[in-house]
């Protein structure tokens, strides 16, 4: 497009800003909350009026394989850079602008990234927030005044965090200096290895340590990213499961046979066909491929079913080729460091939940609903309810 047809555009586009800012300014100035905080006039749908949409950033979406495969892996140099966090990012990981998951591509991305996944391996309602929190990703400063108990509950949300995990960070600093830990210390928790940790300083040569507020976001984002994922996937296996009870007794008699320690193919088939029909990172701006059917069905991850052979892993070395059908963890560089860790803790808790109850239908409820819920994490959005019977007596309990 050519300059002299962007100006008047750009002209009119800015027109609007400054009127909408300057109706947010009043607005929050004179009355406070929003005044129109009804079903008929949502701010949001004033600001479409006006034609802002704060937050907005523009979204391509790729439903091939192939070509997301090419993206993510072979064209990684383009497509190295999740989209910015913006506001809320820049709140939670202490003034800087990022978390692993925020940071572009680079020295620092590396240093943050390498270190949790070479040296270590609840917070529910912060996750469930933080969609609602990319208002503030552009035009901060408007958002702030359209938003103002947003903004409030954002300040919160990191108050809390910080409330929560300096106390513990500011302990296991304290001891490592009163006890004279060896240098570097043998790692034992990701609090111990933020410690000593090095990043790159702003200037690019020097190095750095991380600072408290950074390492509050750090310890954040690994809680939400380890615990928020892994409970949906587990809630969503036994809800599937409830409402199949020829999967749960094929997968209860396959457990308990190899308790030897043989290899569980319908463990992880149950594991994937999960991973595939209920993928807990929905709102990743780069991943599920292969939607086809609803119905939950393990057996297609079994040798001659159709989804035989998918693998979750694509690294840069391996080619892209037809079985790879879908990627709830992601792909290429910024694939989700703690797949494997969440493969193991998904197989290893359904592997026990399942040989030490039966999960049943609440008899007297309707059948389980699998309804989702798109948050930052997609879980149910009617928490499943199931009878559970212990399978060395018979005493039942409803979860
Ligand atoms: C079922 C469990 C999980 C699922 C489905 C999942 C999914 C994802 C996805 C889709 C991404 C974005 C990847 C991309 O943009 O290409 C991601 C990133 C990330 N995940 Fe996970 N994850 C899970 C468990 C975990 C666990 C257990 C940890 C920590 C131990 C973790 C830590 C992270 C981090 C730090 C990132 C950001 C990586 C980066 O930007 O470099 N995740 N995850």
């Amino acid at each position: 497009m050519e300059m002299g047809s962007l100006l008047p555009h750009a002209a009119s586009l800015f027109a609007v800003s400054m009127a909408s800012l300057m109706i947010a300014a009043v607005l929050s100035i004179v009355r406070r909350p929003w005044p129109w905080n009804t079903a008929a006039i949502s701010r949001e749908a004033v600001l479409r009026l006006l034609g802002v949409r704060l937050g907005d950033v523009p979204t391509t979406v790729v439903r091939d394989g192939a070509v997301a495969v090419d993206a993510l892996v072979r064209r990684a140099d383009a497509f190295s850079d999740h989209p910015a966090g913006g506001g809320a990012t820049s709140i939670v990981s202490g003034g800087r602008a990022h978390n692993i998951n925020t940071v572009p591509h680079g020295p620092l991305w590396v240093a943050l990234r390498r270190n949790l996944t070479s040296e270590a391996f609840h917070p529910q309602e912060f996750l469930r927030f933080l969609p609602r929190a990319r208002v503030f990703s552009t035009f901060q400063k408007a958002a702030r005044l359209v938003y103002p108990d947003r903004w409030k509950q954002l300040l919160r949300h990191r108050r809390r965090q910080e409330e929560m995990y300096l106390p513990l960070i500011r302990a296991i600093k304290e001891q490592r200096r009163t006890r004279g830990t060896p240098s570097p210390p043998p790692p034992t928790t990701y609090v111990d290895t933020l410690l000593y940790l090095e990043v790159p300083a702003d200037d690019g040569r020097r190095r750095r340590k991380l600072s408290d507020g950074e390492m509050v976001g750090l310890v954040s984002e690994y809680l939400g990213a380890a615990t928020g994922t892994v409970v949906a996937q587990l809630e969503w296996a036994l809800a599937n499961l409830v409402r199949r009870p020829d999967i749960q007794t094929r997968l209860c008699g396959e457990v308990e046979a190899a308790a030897g320690g043989e290899p569980c193919a319908y463990l992880r088939a149950v594991v994937m066909e999960c991973l595939r029909r209920h993928p807990p990172v929905s709102s990743v701006q780069r991943h599920m491929i292969w939607t086809l059917s609803e119905e939950f069905s393990p057996e297609r991850f079994m040798e001659g079913g159709e989804g035989e052979g998918v693998r979750l892993a694509i690294g840069s070395k391996q080619k892209a080729t037809t079985k790879v059908k879908m990627m709830p963890f992601g792909a290429g560089r910024r694939t989700c460091p703690g797949m494997g860790y969440a493969i193991l803790h998904l197989e290893y808790f359904l592997a026990n939940l399942v040989t030490a109850f039966e999960w049943r239908r609440v008899p007297w409820e309707e059948e389980v609903d699998l309804t989702a819920d798109y948050g930052f994490i997609t879980t149910m959005q009617h928490p499943l309810r199931a009878l559970v019977v212990p399978l060395s007596n018979d005493r039942l309990t409803v979860v």
